[in-house]
């Protein structure tokens, strides 16, 4: 693996390089193969991303766009990241892209988690961009410390997919994908912002102990290169 730090002066110049960065590789991938699929992460960090990208213009009808993770909560809870990616990437030319949610009205995590694996693996993957973020406790996608799937879920071989996830630190159950469908994107970005995350990144950097901090298996073990997108 390697890794390239990108750092910008703010987060407003950071949304700019990487909406553009982005979308030039959709744009290539449609150019490719006449499709593009894009995974997204959701929590605070990504929102002024979210609005460059949305007014890029590329062919927005043949890109496919999910989640890396989500909340097993409905789309209208303020704590889903659908509803996030509704209000702020889904718009002008972008509302045009095919949306697949993780969230799905079923009895159980689990459940939903069968049913988003059998609709994504057959188009999307491998994903041509995926965007991941990063929690204080050293999380990305919803591979938390302590997770009662962490083990499985990051496991290279563990097959493409979504998985249920449960950890004490995630609030509620969640959904995300595999490490295996994430860690071979076409473009891999990590996007963090403040000092604070910038000190979790470099304890990551430091350190191998993936249940402490599972960044650390993007960091170390993604097939892709790993580009780090950062902003005070
Ligand atoms: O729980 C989550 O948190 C991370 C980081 O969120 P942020 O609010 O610190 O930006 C996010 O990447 C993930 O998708 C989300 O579900």
């Amino acid at each position: 693996m390697t890794e390239k730090m990108h750092k910008f002066e703010n987060g407003s110049a950071l949304a700019a390089a990487l909406a553009a960065e982005v979308a030039d590789k959709l744009a290539l991938a449609i150019a490719d193969k006449g499709t593009a699929s894009i995974a997204v992460s959701g929590g605070s960090t990504p929102k002024a991303f979210f609005k460059a990208l949305s007014s890029a213009p590329i062919d927005w009808e043949k890109v496919t766009v999910t989640l890396v993770d989500e909340r097993f909560v409905p789309e209208d809870s303020p704590r889903s990241n659908h509803k996030l990616v509704k209000e702020n990437l889904l718009l002008g030319p972008a509302a045009q892209a095919r949306f697949i949610p993780l969230y799905q009205n079923v009895e159980n995590v689990g459940e939903a988690a069968e049913i988003v694996t059998n609709k994504v693996s057959a188009t999307s993957l491998p994903f041509d961009v995926v965007v991941l973020g990063m929690g204080t406790d050293g999380h990305t996608a919803s591979f938390f410390p302590g997770g009662d799937t962490l083990a499985r879920a990051l496991d290279i071989n563990t097959p493409a997919g979504v998985m249920a996830m449960h950890a004490e630190g995630a609030g509620e159950a969640r959904l995300t994908f595999t490490f295996s469908s994430l860690e071979n994107a076409g473009l891999l970005i990590l996007h963090i912002e403040g000092q604070e995350k910038m000190e979790v990144l470099n304890k990551a950097l430091e350190g191998n102990d993936e249940t402490e901090m599972p960044i650390r298996a993007v960091l170390s073990r993604a097939s892709s290169p790993v580009n780090i997108y950062w902003a005070p």
